[in-house]
């Protein structure tokens, strides 16, 4: 079987619509020349495109001032249809058939879903499709919203194991500080580690119409690190810069891939799901788990929050509350609650195979 090489794309509003809320053809159409020329190179690519609240508004002539979540949601309603009706022409119009992937959060935090959605995309890549991804944003409310499309570009980027991660904004890169704000700020060409000295740096939208900002793209680095995947945050006013990234070039800020990459299923536990209830564990279980890559026992188990059925997805906390790990309880709550009172001490409560040790969730997770 040939060996395609995978490909995220995900471009924000900013750089898709023009300074009257309405979608810039022209961007939209070097976008589509790019797309199509990398899809010649040999490539898989997927695309992860924001704009449609965005859009929405423009063609209905709303004020983004003030709006209630109901009044976005409606406004995605009409822009998502908009987005497609432009890709669909621009991308036939060069050969390629394109597929609607609309994702909530509870699609990706179920594991059966999650395996559905890879499945999908699987099969639209395979058959030279072009999956065109967005946040479902007229259902997604509260929890069950990513709210932003770095992150979700990030999770999907480790859904189709792909080799590259590129997100395009309005400014070329991430900086030592926010450009708007601060003139000294200079561009940072790679980063390493997304640490907390990095994490500082990083501040929120500049335009009216993106979400998250640079923050946002940090968490999504994160993650698609951990995921083994390579992110470059690059300026989005010519979208055929895309090519010269596929091809090595070093343009923007190139977020290196972490050494300590995780497999699939762990990058579902840490990244896609989310957790239905807390285990708070005594110091022994925090060095067994944190220093010797161990599995969880009842018997460093020290109380337990919430109701689940076995199976679930829990956090794992010291008694100073701070989430250390995340993984799949072999017991349900009702019965943990009764093996602590009284530890068996073999009984295993994670197996380490179903175990992610990560300090950084809540950064990945909103
Ligand atoms: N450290 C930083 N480096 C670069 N840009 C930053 C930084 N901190 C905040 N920003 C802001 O992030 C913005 C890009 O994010 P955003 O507005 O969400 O765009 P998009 O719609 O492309 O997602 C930039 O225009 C910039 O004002
Ligand atoms: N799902 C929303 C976009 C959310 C988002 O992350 O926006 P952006 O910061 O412009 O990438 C929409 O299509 O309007």
């Amino acid at each position: 079987m040939e060996h395609y090489k995978r490909i995220v794309i995900k471009i924000g509003s900013s750089s898709l619509t023009n300074n009257r809320g309405l979608l810039d053809h022209s961007r939209m159409m070097a976008l589509a020349d790019a797309m199509a020329e990398l899809f010649r190179r040999g490539w898989q690519p997927v695309l992860v495109s924001s704009g449609a609240v965005a859009a929405g508004l423009g063609q209905l002539g709303w004020s983004r001032s003030n709006l209630t979540m109901p009044e976005r949601q409606a406004a995605a309603s009409v822009g998502q249809g908009l987005l497609m009706e432009k890709y669909n022409e621009l991308f036939q119009a060069r050969g390629i058939q394109v597929g609607q992937v609309l994702l909530t959060k509870e699609d990706l935090a179920d594991r059966r879903r999650y395996l559905n959605a890879r499945n999908t995309l699987n099969v639209l890549l395979n058959r030279h499709v072009l999956p065109i991804v967005n946040e479902n944003d007229t259902v997604a409310f509260a929890e069950i919203r990513f709210g932003d499309n770095d992150t979700l570009s990030a999770l999907v980027a480790g859904l189709v194991e792909a080799e590259l991660l590129v997100i395009l904004t309005d400014i070329d890169g991430f900086y030592s500080g926010d450009p708007r704000k601060d003139p000294t700020a200079r561009l940072i060409p790679v980063v390493r580690q997304v640490d907390e000295s990095i994490v500082q740096a990083a501040g929120g939208s500049g335009s009216p119409v993106g979400t998250g900002g640079m923050r946002t793209k940090l968490a999504a680095a994160r993650i698609a690190a951990r995921s083994g995947v390579r992110t470059v945050v690059a300026g989005g006013k010519d979208p055929a810069i895309i090519l010269s990234l596929a091809a090595g070039e070093r343009l923007g800020t190139c977020f290196e891939p972490s050494p300590h990459c995780l497999r699939s299923r762990k990058q579902w536990i840490a990244f896609g799901s989310v957790a239905r209830g807390t285990l708070t564990i005594d110091q022994g279980a925090v060095k067994a788990l944190t220093e010797d890559n161990k599995s969880l026992l009842a018997v460093g188990v020290t109380g337990v929050r919430g109701n689940f059925p076995a199976g679930s997805v829990v956090a794992v906390e010291d008694d100073r509350g701070g989430e250390l790990a995340r993984g799949i309880s072999n017991l349900s709550s009702d019965d943990l609650r009764l093996v602590i009172k009284n530890p068996g001490r073999g009984l295993e409560v994670i197996n380490r195979d179903w175990l992610v040790c990560e300090r950084s969730f809540s950064t990945c997770q909103s």
